[in-house]
C-alpha cells in the first residue's frame, strides 16, 4: 500500500459553492499558484461549461501552476445524448487541462429519480463518457456521487456503478459523502467494499452536514483510499467540504503518511489565512490547526502545565504548522499566566499574587484584559513602579451640538511638569474631539505621541438592563510605529471608558518610546 496520500483541492469550485463566496479570475489564479507552492497534487479549477468566469481561469491557468495538475471538473453526459455532442464533455477538452474529473450517480434513487435515468443507461453513460475524455489522452477521475447513500440502499448498484467507471477507464475512482450523512464507521466499511470491487486506487470526497467530513475523510484513509478530495477551510455548499487544513496535518503528523509538500505545512496558516483573505471571509478563530485560537491558553490550570510541557495541552508543536503559543490574562488567570508574560515578574514575591486578585477583581468590574495587551503590561510595570506619570488631567470638556450639521468639540485641560496645556479638538464625535484635544495639548512636550493614530474603537454594553445607565467597556486598537497598542476602559459613562482607553494608549506609546517625563528633565526626547 502506498504510504503517500494524493491531495486534491476543489476551493475553486466546490469552496466557491459556499454562500457568501464569489472569487474573481484573477483571486482563483492565486488562490490556485498557492495551493501549487503547498504541493498541492490536484487543482480542481472550476465547472469550464458552467460561467465564462471558469472558462477564463482555465484559459489563463493553463501554463501557471509547476506541480499540482489542474482538473476540469463536470458531469458525465447528458441523457440521449452522444458523448462527442455533450456541450459539457466538448467544454471539458476545450479546458486543454490534464485532467478531467466527472462526476456520475451512483445511486439508485438518484439516477432514476433525479435523473430520470433507467439504471443500464446510467452504467451507460459513466463508462461512455469516462472513455470518450481517455480517448482525448486526459487522466479521468470519476466522482461517484451519492455513493455512501446509494451503498445503504443497495450496494450492489452502487458497486456496479464503479466497476462501469473502471471499465470505462478511470484512473481514480472517488467516493463521494455527497450530502454528509455518513458516519466514519460506515465510510471506513464501505470504503473497503469498493476496494475489492475495483483494482482503480480509491479517493474520498466528503461533505461537513453531519460535522464529520475531516473524521470521514480519515475513515476513508483508514479503509484504503489514497486521494483526499477537499476545499481550504472547510469551504463548500452548505455545511462546507472536508477541511484540508485540518486533514493534512493530521495525516503527516498523527497518520503518518506522506502529503503535499512536508515542509510548507509549518506555513499552513499562512495557506489558510490568505485564502480567507482572497474570499474575503473572516477566518475562523477556532479552527483546529491554524485558528487563532489553536495554541491560545488561557485556564491558570491549563497554563501552570503548558510552563513545565508545552506538551500537557497541545496534541502538536504551535510552529509545526506556522503557529505561535499565546497566554491570556484574564480572571481565569493564575501566577502562571503572568509569569509566561512578563520576564521580569519575580515567582516568588507576593506582587505576582496581589496582580492576580487585581486583574480579578477589575474583570469583576467589567475590565477584559485579554483583547487588552497593552492596558495589562501597563498594569504590571505600573506594579513594579517601571511607568513614571507623564502628565497629570486637570479637566476635560466634551459636547455635540446639532447646527447646520452634527459638530463634536473637546476641550482638554492638563498639566505637564509645572505648565498647564489647553487645547480643543474637533471631530467625528466626542471621542475623536476628545483624542484630538488631548494629542495637541501632549505633543507640544512630547512631540512623538504625533506618530500615535487610533485605528478602531468597539463599545461593549455590559449590563444591557440599566439601559443608558450601562456600565460599558470600551476597547481601543492604535498604531504607534510598528506597534500595535490595545487598551481597555469601563465606566457607565462611554466617554469617561474612552477617557480612560485613550490615555492608556498615550501612557503605553510614551513609555514603550523611552521618552523621559518633562518634570524629571528638560529633555522629553526619546532617549
Ligand atoms: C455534487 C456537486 O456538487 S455537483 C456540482 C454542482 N455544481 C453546480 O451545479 C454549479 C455549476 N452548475 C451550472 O452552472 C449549471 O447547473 C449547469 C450549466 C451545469 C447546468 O445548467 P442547466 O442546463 O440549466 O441545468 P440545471 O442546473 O437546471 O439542472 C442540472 C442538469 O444537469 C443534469 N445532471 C445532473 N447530474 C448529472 C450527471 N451526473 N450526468 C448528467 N447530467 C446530470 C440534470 O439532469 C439536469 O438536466 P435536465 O434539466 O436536462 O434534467
Ligand atoms: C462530486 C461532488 O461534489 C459531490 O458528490 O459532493
Amino acid at each position: 500500500m502506498t504510504n503517500r496520500i494524493q491531495l486534491y483541492d476543489t476551493t475553486l469550485r466546490d469552496g466557491t459553492q459556499r454562500r457568501g463566496i464569489s472569487l474573481s479570475v484573477e483571486d482563483k489564479l492565486q488562490i490556485a499558484q498557492l495551493l501549487d507552492e503547498f504541493g498541492f497534487d490536484y487543482v480542481e479549477g472550476g465547472w469550464p461549461a458552467s460561467n465564462p468566469k471558469d472558462t477564463m481561469f482555465f484559459q489563463l491557468a493553463k501554463t501557471r501552476l509547476t506541480h499540482a495538475k489542474l482538473t476540469a471538473f463536470g458531469s458525465t453526459r447528458r441523457r440521449g445524448v452522444f458523448v462527442e455532442d455533450d456541450a459539457n464533455l466538448r467544454a471539458i477538452l476545450d479546458a486543454q487541462c490534464p485532467v478531467a474529473t466527472l462526476f456520475g450517480k451512483s445511486s439508485v434513487f438518484q439516477a432514476t429519480q433525479i435523473l430520470g435515468l433507467s439504471l443500464q443507461d446510467n452504467l451507460e453513460m459513466v463508462e461512455e463518457s469516462i472513455q470518450f475524455l481517455r480517448q482525448h489522452d486526459l487522466e479521468v477521475i470519476f466522482d461517484a456521487e451519492h455513493f455512501f447513500d446509494g451503498c445503504k440502499s443497495d450496494v450492489d448498484y452502487a458497486l456496479q456503478v464503479l466497476r462501469a467507471a473502471e471499465a470505462g477507464g478511470a484512473q481514480w475512482i472517488v467516493l463521494c459523502d455527497t450530502n454528509g450523512g455518513s458516519l466514519p464507521h460506515e465510510i471506513t466499511e464501505y470504503v473497503e467494499l469498493a476496494r475489492r470491487a475495483v483494482s482503480v486506487p480509491l479517493g474520498i470526497h466528503a461533505h461537513n452536514d453531519s460535522g464529520l467530513a475531516v473524521a470521514n475523510s480519515l475513515a476513508a484513509v483508514i479503509g484504503g483510499a489514497t486521494m483526499v478530495q477537499g476545499t481550504i477551510n472547510g469551504y463548500g455548499e452548505r455545511c462546507g467540504n472536508a477541511n484540508l487544513c485540518t486533514i493534512w496535518p493530521n495525516l503527516v503528523y498523527k497518520m503518518n503518511r506522506q502529503a503535499g509538500r512536508e515542509l510548507m505545512l509549518k506555513e499552513l496558516t499562512r495557506l489558510s489565512r490568505t485564502v480567507a483573505e482572497i474570499a474575503n471571509l473572516m477566518p475562523d478563530d477556532s479552527a483546529p490547526f491554524v485558528g487563532d485560537n489553536a495554541f491560545t491558553h488561557k485556564a491558570g490550570v491549563h497554563v501552570g502545565a503548558v510552563r513545565k510541557f508545552p506538551e500537557a495541552y497541545e496534541h502538536v508543536h504551535p510552529e509545526s504548522v506556522g503557529q505561535s503559543r499565546r497566554i491570556l490574562v484574564s480572571e481565569l488567570a493564575g501566577k502562571s499566566n503572568l509569569l509566561y508574560n512578563f520576564h521580569n515578574l519575580d515567582a516568588s514575591s507576593e506582587t505576582v499574587t496581589e496582580l492576580v486578585q487585581t486583574v480579578k477583581k477589575l474583570e469583576a468590574r467589567g475590565y477584559q484584559y485579554e483583547d487588552a495587551p497593552s492596558s495589562m503590561k501597563l498594569l504590571v510595570e505600573r506594579s513594579l513602579g517601571n511607568v513614571p506619570s507623564y502628565f497629570e488631567v486637570d479637566r476635560f470638556h466634551a459636547s455635540v451640538t446639532k447646527d447646520q450639521r452634527m459638530i463634536s468639540e473637546a476641550t482638554v485641560r492638563i498639566i505637564i511638569g509645572n505648565e498647564h496645556f489647553v487645547e480643543v479638538g474637533e471631530g467625528d464625535g466626542p471621542v475623536n474631539s476628545l483624542d484630538v484635544a488631548l494629542r495637541k495639548a501632549l505633543s507640544q512636550i512630547y512631540p512623538i505621541i504625533e506618530g500615535l493614530r487610533l485605528k478602531d474603537y468597539k463599545v461593549r454594553v455590559l449590563d444591557g438592563r440599566d439601559g443608558t445607565g450601562a456600565l460599558v467597556r470600551v476597547w481601543i486598537r492604535s498604531e504607534f510605529r510598528d506597534e500595535t497598542i490595545q487598551t481597555v476602559g469601563v465606566s457607565r459613562n462611554i466617554l469617561e471608558a474612552s477617557w480612560q482607553a485613550l490615555l492608556d494608549s498615550v501612557d503605553y506609546a510614551l513609555w514603550v518610546s523611552h521618552t523621559v517625563p518633562a518634570h524629571l528633565g528638560k529633555q522629553s526626547q526619546p532617549l
